[in-house]
């Protein structure tokens, strides 16, 4: 890359300019390589400086001005960021003040003053010659300047760069376009930009400047972050809601992907392969542990991608019909609940452990049966209330198989992997997407993806996590879904007021626990109903017997 620029600038630079000078060329060169140099410069600097002060002061000016230098300098060095550079350059301020002392005393020709200089100069050069992070800004530096040179080859002619910054995969710049140029067009030039700099193919992204229309953000990608397989880290050791964003993957510049899926509906897009199971997974693996939430999957591969996580979820589809069936009884929930919402004369449904927010996972959303995506629709548009969260992924979320488009309205996040057209990219983010800078048509890599939603509004690639199939074994066994309790009509005692579930759980965690008497009068609900909630509550180890004849909740494991 550097060479193909330095050819084309020096090209350019030559087309431009009439006859430089030879003093100006040479001149140029010590300036261009000035960072390379700068162990040059500094021997010279001290050689001539402590002959100054050899032949002008005495040794007791020359110790005062040595001892200056060393505590400035020191003073400075220790500003640097990492440990490591102020180490290096606390080294070279106290070789070099050393030796400017001894020369200042002695003369800079005494022996051995020359021949230290040199050797111990050059060994104190290797590791300032070496540094990547040197190195890498010295090359941005020379970009920026090359920029006006080259940016016609890339249709940008009048182009500056106003700032850069160098971080560990690449830069980021902020570049000012000619008057009268659009961002739009600048984005669509991402290809030339990526030709005119000689990198990598789709390694140079651009997005709109969102303070100014005529200026552009280009990000360069030298080394690709997502390049490798992004393992899972395991669980934090926050307790995990569905009122917290969960964390998916890792985002290029070293963040954590994370997505709020409280009353938000998820669309996620994809050709085969592209990694949409991946994400799923990855969600599931994040949402499982939580237990203000419970999972229903519906699965048309017949179970192969979500049969995995079948003990965790409170139910899985794998057929068509089985389908359609679940996405009436999620209608039949999402009513339930709006009533009893109704009744208690709350606008929103906060998820509790006795108030489960609802997450509908479906994977392959486009094969689903007509009269199920009509389902889908309503629970799309009216779930957000009453925490129901609907999850689809496809491959081409096209009108008709996405209910003529309805379904995708609700979606209110959307994630992009890659596609083989331009045109899908819009299917799934949203018209004028692809215009904008959002292109995953350049990802060649499973689980690479873009995100869009009110808290992801730049188009940057992220890898989702790799959920191994032993984790998610040893995941669902750690979490197995919880058992809902038994819904049945028995008459309630006259004093009963409160929900039955939160009644239990209330007595069941208090320090003495309760006994079934105790619940049945807390609960309000008939003998029968506690012994069938108590049984399916310690088949699920979330209850336990203490002390013969009193049940207690069992604590969280961690
Ligand atoms: N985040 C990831 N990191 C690395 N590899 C991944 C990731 N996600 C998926 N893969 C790999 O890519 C391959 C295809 O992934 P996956 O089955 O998720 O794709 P898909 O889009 O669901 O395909 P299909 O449309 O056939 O269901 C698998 O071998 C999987 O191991």
């Amino acid at each position: 890359m550097r060479r193909h620029m330095r050819r084309s600038t020096r090209r350019k630079l030559r087309e431009n300019r009439s006859g430089p000078g030879i003093v100006a060329s040479i001149a140029g060169f010590f300036w261009r390589y000035r960072s390379e140099l700068l162990p040059l410069y500094t021997g010279l600097f001290l050689t001539v400086s402590a002959t100054v002060a050899h032949r002008a002061w005495g040794t007791g000016g020359v110790v005062l001005v040595a001892l200056f230098c060393l505590v400035t300098a020191g003073l400075f060095a220790r500003r640097l960021a990492r440990q490591i550079e102020r180490a290096y350059a606390l080294t070279v301020i106290f070789l070099g003040s050393g030796w400017w002392l001894a020369a200042g005393i002695l003369g800079p020709g005494h022996w051995p003053l020359p021949a230290l200089l040199v050797t111990v100069g050059t060994v104190a050069a290797v590791p300032w010659w070496a540094h990547r992070r040197r190195r890498e800004r010295v090359r941005v530096e020379r970009t920026i300047r090359a920029w006006p040179v080259l940016a016609e080859d890339a249709g940008l002619s009048g182009s500056r760069v106003m700032s850069a910054v160098v971080d560990a995969w690449g830069y980021t710049a902020r570049v000012a376009l000619r008057r009268g140029m659009s961002a739009r067009s600048a984005i669509a030039r991402a290809d030339e930009i990526a030709s005119m700099l000689g990198v990598r193919p789709n390694s140079v992204r651009v997005t709109a400047d969102p303070d100014r229309e005529d200026h552009v953000i280009v990000r360069v990608t030298e080394t690709d972050p997502l390049a490798r397989p992004n393992p899972w880290p395991g669980h934090s050791n926050e307790p995990v809601t569905i009122t917290k964003p969960i964390a998916i993957g890792t985002a290029e510049d070293g963040t954590t992907t994370t997505v709020l899926l409280l009353r938000r509906n998820v669309l996620i897009g994809g050709v085969v392969g592209s990694g949409k199971s991946g994400i799923v997974n990855a969600i599931l693996a994040a949402l499982i542990p939580a237990d203000d939430v419970i999972v229903w999957g519906v699965d048309l591969k017949g179970g192969m991608e979500l049969g995995p996580w079948r003990k965790s979820l409170g139910r899985l589809a794998t057929g068509m019909d089985d389908a359609v069936t679940l996405f009436t009884d999620a209608l039949a929930e999402l009513n339930r609940r709006a009533s009893e919402q109704a009744d208690r004369g709350e606008r929103t449904w906060n998820p509790t452990r006795q108030r489960k927010a609802l997450v509908i996972l479906c994977d392959e959303f486009a094969e689903l049966p007509p009269e199920a995506l009509d389902l889908a629709d309503s629970l799309a548009r009216l779930g957000r209330a009453v925490a129901v969260t609907l999850i689809a992924a496809t491959q081409r979320p096209t009108q008709e198989s996405m209910g003529n488009g309805a379904i995708r309205s609700q979606m209110d996040i959307r994630i992009a992997l890659r596609v083989r057209e331009r045109a899908d990219t819009d299917l799934i983010l949203g018209a004028g997407a692809y215009k904008s800078g959002w292109r995953t048509d350049v990802f060649s890599l499973p689980g690479v993806f873009l995100v869009l939603d009110s808290d992801h509004t730049t188009p940057i690639p992220n890898r989702a996590y790799l959920v191994e199939d032993d984790t998610v074994t040893a995941i669902t066994d750690r979490f197995p879904a919880p058992v809902a309790l038994p819904d049945r009509k028995d008459e309630p005692h006259a004093d009963h007021s409160a929900d039955p579930d939160d009644a239990l759980w209330t007595a069941l965690t208090s320090d003495d626990g309760a006994s079934v008497p105790d619940l049945v009068t807390a609960t309000g609900r008939s003998r029968r109903w506690v012994y069938y909630a108590l049984q399916q509550l310690q088949e699920t180890g979330k209850v336990h017997q203490g002390a013969p004849g009193r049940w207690h909740a069992t604590p969280d494991q961690p």
